[in-house]
Order: C-alpha cells, then structure tokens, then sequence
C-alpha cells in the first residue's frame, strides 16, 4: 500500500513538472490576441496596409522579449535618400548653344538664299528665287516682299559687291523684320505680396505641358522659385507630366481632379503660390480646339478666377513651328480669348520652315519671347533676334 501511495505521488509530481515544462513554451509559441493588456510592447505590422484601411497594431507580450530571439523582427527602417535636383542649364546664351538645332531651316536660308546671293549678278531671276526661297521658309509673303525690296534698294544704292556685303545687309533686314526693340523680358517677379502668375496657353500637342515645364526650368536656373498649376484637367496624363517636371527641379505642383474644373485648379494653385511665397506660378491650360466658345468660355474663366487673387502678368501662347501658316489662325482664336503677352515657337528644331518666327510676330504683333529647340528638358532659349537670324543664315556663304 505504501508503495502505491509512493508511486501515485511520484506520478502526480511528474506530471506536474512535464504540465510545467510544456506550457510555457506553447505559449511562447502562440501569439495572443491584441489587448492583452499589462506591460506590453507595441510593434508596428511590417507590410503597408492598404491606403485608407486602419490597422491595429501587433501587441507582444513583454515577457517573450526577454530570453528567446523575437519572433517578429522590427522591419529595417529604411530612410530614403533625398532625391537629386536637377540643375537646368544657364539661360544667357543657350540659342548660341543650340544654333545647329536649326539646320533645317539654315538649308533653306544658309545654302540656298546665300548661293543665289553670291551670283556674279542679281538679275530679275535671281530675286525672284530669294523670294521664293523666303516664302518657302514660311517667312510670309507680306514680311518676304519687303525684305526683298529693302535689300534691293540697299544693294542699288551702296552698289554692294561682294557676297560678305550682300549676307550682312540681308542679315541686317531680317533682324529688323523681327522688330529688335520688343520687350521680350518674361514678367516673373514677384509683387505686391504675391507672385507673378503665367498663363500657358495653346492647342493640345503644340507642346505646351513640355514647355511649361521647360519654363519652370528656365526661371530656377535664373534663380527664381516656381510652382505649377496643372489647369489642363482634360488630358489625364498631363498633370502627371508637369508634376514629373516640377518634381526632378523641386517645383511643387497644384493638382485637382480629373476632368475638374481647370479654374478653380488654377484659382487654388496661385493662392499655395501665395501662401508658400513663390516667386512665379506657371499654371498649364487645356486648348481644345474644337470649339472655339467652349475655349473662350474656359480660357475666360480661368483667367477670370485667377485675378481674384490680382493681375496675370504674363500669358504666353504655345505655338508649334511645324503648322506652319495653319499655325497661325489657330493662334488668332486665342488672341482673341486672352491678352496674350509673349509667343513661344516650339519644335523649330523639325523644320526647314524658321522663317514663321517673322510670320508669326507680323501677324500677330506679339514678341516671340522663347523658342523650343528640341525635346531635352533645357531645349528651350530665349529668343533673340540677331543671334537667331545667325543661326538660320549659318556660315554657308
Ligand atoms: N522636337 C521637339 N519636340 C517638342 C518640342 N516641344 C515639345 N515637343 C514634343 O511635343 C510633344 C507634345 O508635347 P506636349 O507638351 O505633351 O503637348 P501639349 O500641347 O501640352 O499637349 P496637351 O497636354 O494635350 O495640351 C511631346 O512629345 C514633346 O516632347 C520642341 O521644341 N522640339
């Protein structure tokens, strides 16, 4: 009998001891529920939840951090390194830089009108094929007659021989036919408390998105500070576009919903540009074409919206180069919908046709203030009469 006591109690204490043995490591094994309450440390779930969806945190017990390696580790912390910003090129001198860009164009001026320039003698033909050589770059029949007949009257009178003389003397009707004393300066400085606001208008595919962005460029590497409107809400991507641009130069960019209303877009973007004291607000518009009310109802709009906050002090007209004549009725509609101030000639770098930079300032007595040269985020210059006129007419003589 004693032995059978002895054995039960030897029994009952084993079995005490492996109870006592087994389950603390199975609870060391299980994670409990949240809100275990006590001394507890709170780690934070290592993947991202989905966006808007709380998620409760992971609460371990304070005793499983003692002794046994950690069952859920703390995720690295991962700092991102802040990214580059690009430094946009210097302005001054960029046409100079960009000049072979022209090439197309220079065929036409440089080859061409400088080889029948450089005949023994300019007969009737001969200025005859100048004309046409002017008309074919687009340089307008009105502006190609009297720069003709200017350089006629000079080649008379100072009875100039050589073709070094000729090339100067055209060189010097050219520069004249685009008008040297308009005041090409872009109006960016901030005033009265507030920033200086740039519209940017034009049809869809001139390159307008691009150049905005290419403008933002142009004012930081003059040491301006710049924030962009992106008011075309009617193409999806090109909001996404212009942030992408103010984001490599760190430019901030106002945004509202697609197919939103591009006013109150552009209304909000010049109010933040208040706010964090920009310099400039470059605000992108859409052009839709199609209907020239609908265009003038929207264009008004937003130039209406924005001058609650004050004046617009620059509205720049996107025009692409490679229209041509055609480019130039489109450009009439907007002249008509807003004040537009300056001109800017994209895609001179796809065409044989430079000679529209003249076209278009005659027809529409507005400067042509900047020229774009390519699709490189610093192919956009200044534009400069003389040093273009350069560029077009080369040194083929
Ligand atoms: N070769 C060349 N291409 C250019 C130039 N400027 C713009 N582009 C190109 O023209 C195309 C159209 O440019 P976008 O800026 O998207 O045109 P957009 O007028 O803003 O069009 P929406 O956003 O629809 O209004 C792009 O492929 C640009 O890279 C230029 O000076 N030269």
């Amino acid at each position: 009998m004693e032995y059978v006591v002895a054995a039960v109690i030897l029994l009952v204490v084993l079995l005490a001891g492996g109870i006592g043995l087994v389950v603390p490591r199975m609870r060391r094994r299980e994670l409990p529920p949240a809100e275990t309450g006590g001394d507890t440390t709170t780690l934070e779930r290592p993947s991202a939840a989905e966006p808007g969806v709380q998620t409760p945190p992971l609460v371990v017990p304070a005793e499983v951090d003692e002794g046994l390696p950690p069952l859920l580790e703390r995720e690295p912390e991962v700092v991102e390194p802040e990214p580059e910003l690009d430094r946009p090129e210097p302005t001054a001198g960029r046409l100079v830089r960009l000049r072979a860009r022209l090439s197309r164009s220079q065929n036409i001026f440089g080859r061409g009108l400088l080889s029948v320039l450089s005949r023994d003698h300019l007969d009737e033909d001969a200025w005859e094929e100048i004309e046409d050589s002017l008309i074919s770059a687009d340089v307008g029949v009105e502006a190609t007659q009297v720069i003709v007949a200017r350089l006629r009257e000079r080649v008379r009178v100072l009875g100039t021989r050589t073709v070094a003389e000729v090339r100067e003397q055209l060189t010097e009707e050219l520069v004249a036919a685009l008008d040297p004393e308009m005041d090409r300066t872009l109006k960016t400085t901030p005033h009265d408390g507030r920033p200086a606001v740039m519209l940017v208008v034009g049809v869809n595919g001139a390159g307008k998105t691009t150049t905005c962005g290419k403008i933002g460029r142009v004012l930081i590497a003059d040491g301006r500070s710049v924030l962009f409107g992106a008011a075309d809400t009617f193409r999806a991507a090109a909001a996404d576009q212009i942030q992408t641009w103010g984001e490599r130069v760190g430019a901030e960019t106002v945004r509202g919903p697609e197919g939103g209303d591009p006013a109150s877009v552009a209304f909000d973007a010049v109010k933040r540009g208040i706010d964090i004291g920009v310099d400039t607000v470059v605000i992108d518009t859409a052009g839709r074409l199609q209907n020239k009310v609908g265009l003038m109802d929207e264009l008004g709009k937003v130039k209406r919206v924005v001058e609650k906050h004050g004046p617009v002090d620059e509205t720049l007209l996107v025009l692409d180069a490679t229209t041509g004549q055609n480019g130039l009725e489109q450009a009439r509609v907007f002249t008509e919908v807003v004040d537009v101030t300056g001109v800017v000639l994209t895609k001179l770098d796809g065409t044989a046709k430079g000679g529209i930079v003249i076209a278009v300032q005659r027809k529409l007595g507005i400067p042509v203030k900047l020229v774009g040269l390519g699709e490189g985020p610093d192919d956009l210059a200044p534009f400069e009469p003389a040093a273009f006129v350069e560029a077009l007419l080369g040194s083929a003589a």
